[in-house]
């Protein structure tokens, strides 16, 4: 079923003088359960697409249109309130509160999102998640005695602790080893299809590929390539 749809979007940034349109019209439909990569040049369009999508950034022309309605119309109170409750983010290095432990950032999640939960129900449910991400044995460490890996899998939960329907994911394995980025994406991949959630994500990584439903390559602000994986 289709969740997302970006239709015919565009966005122009004024540098001094210079007006330059970095996205020039891109249309693409998000499904449930599938994860989208966003590969193309450095400088090709993908982040700025991603934060358009996320309602982070507003467009020049054209509609995010988000479970039927039209986020690219709405005020930032009522964007906010989508992202808080229906959006989660995973970004290159994991962003972890330093004096927080494991349990403690889910739980600073559950505080601030909008998903309403008892006190027992929340425990439950970081205990769940942290489950799901494999790191419930590590839920009283700190950031700094995680490897890379593991702050990445506790930001991945973090992300999906208050339910949202997409995950947004920039460069998710930039900063892993081969190894780790191979957990990561399997994580993620697991989680898109188990809990039935669409995952955009942006990858330099062509070994990441593998693991995405569809690839979507950008140049220049446009949509060259777009294909169904196998997989
Ligand atoms: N706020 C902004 N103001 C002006 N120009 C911007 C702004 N944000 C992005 N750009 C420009 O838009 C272009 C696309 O940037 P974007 O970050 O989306 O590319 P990208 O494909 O994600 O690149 P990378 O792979 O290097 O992260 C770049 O030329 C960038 O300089």
């Amino acid at each position: 079923m289709s969740l997302f749809s970006i239709n015919q979007i565009r966005k122009t940034f004024t540098n001094g003088e210079v007006e330059e349109e970095i996205l020039k019209g891109i249309t693409l439909t998000l499904k449930e359960g599938e994860i989208i990569a966003l590969v193309g040049a450095s400088g090709s369009g993908k982040s700025t697409l991603l934060t358009i999508a996320a309602g982070l950034q507003s467009v020049t022309d054209g509609q995010i249109i988000f479970e039927g309605k039209n986020m690219s119309a709405m005020n930032q109170e009522e964007i906010r309130k989508i992202r808080a409750s229906q959006f989660g983010f995973v970004f290159q290095f994991s962003h972890l509160v330093p004096f927080l432990t494991v349990e403690e950032q889910l739980q600073l999640m559950l505080d601030v999102s909008e998903y309403q939960l008892k006190k027992d129900e929340q425990k439950k449910e970081v205990n769940r998640m942290l489950e799901l991400v494999g790191m419930n044995h590590r839920k009283n460490a700190y950031p700094s005695s995680l490897s890379g890996g593991e702050k990445q899998r506790v930001a991945i939960a973090r992300a999906l602790i208050h339910q949202p329907k997409v995950l947004f994911a920039d460069e998710p394995t930039a900063s892993l080893d081969s190894k780790r980025s191979k957990e990561v994406i399997l994580l993620i991949r697991q989680l898109t299809k188990d809990l039935n959630i669409t995952t955009l994500m942006v990858t330099h990584d062509k070994e990441m590929l593998a693991f995405a439903d569809t690839i979507v390559k950008m140049s220049d602000g446009v949509i060259v390539h777009k294909k169904e994986s196998i997989k």
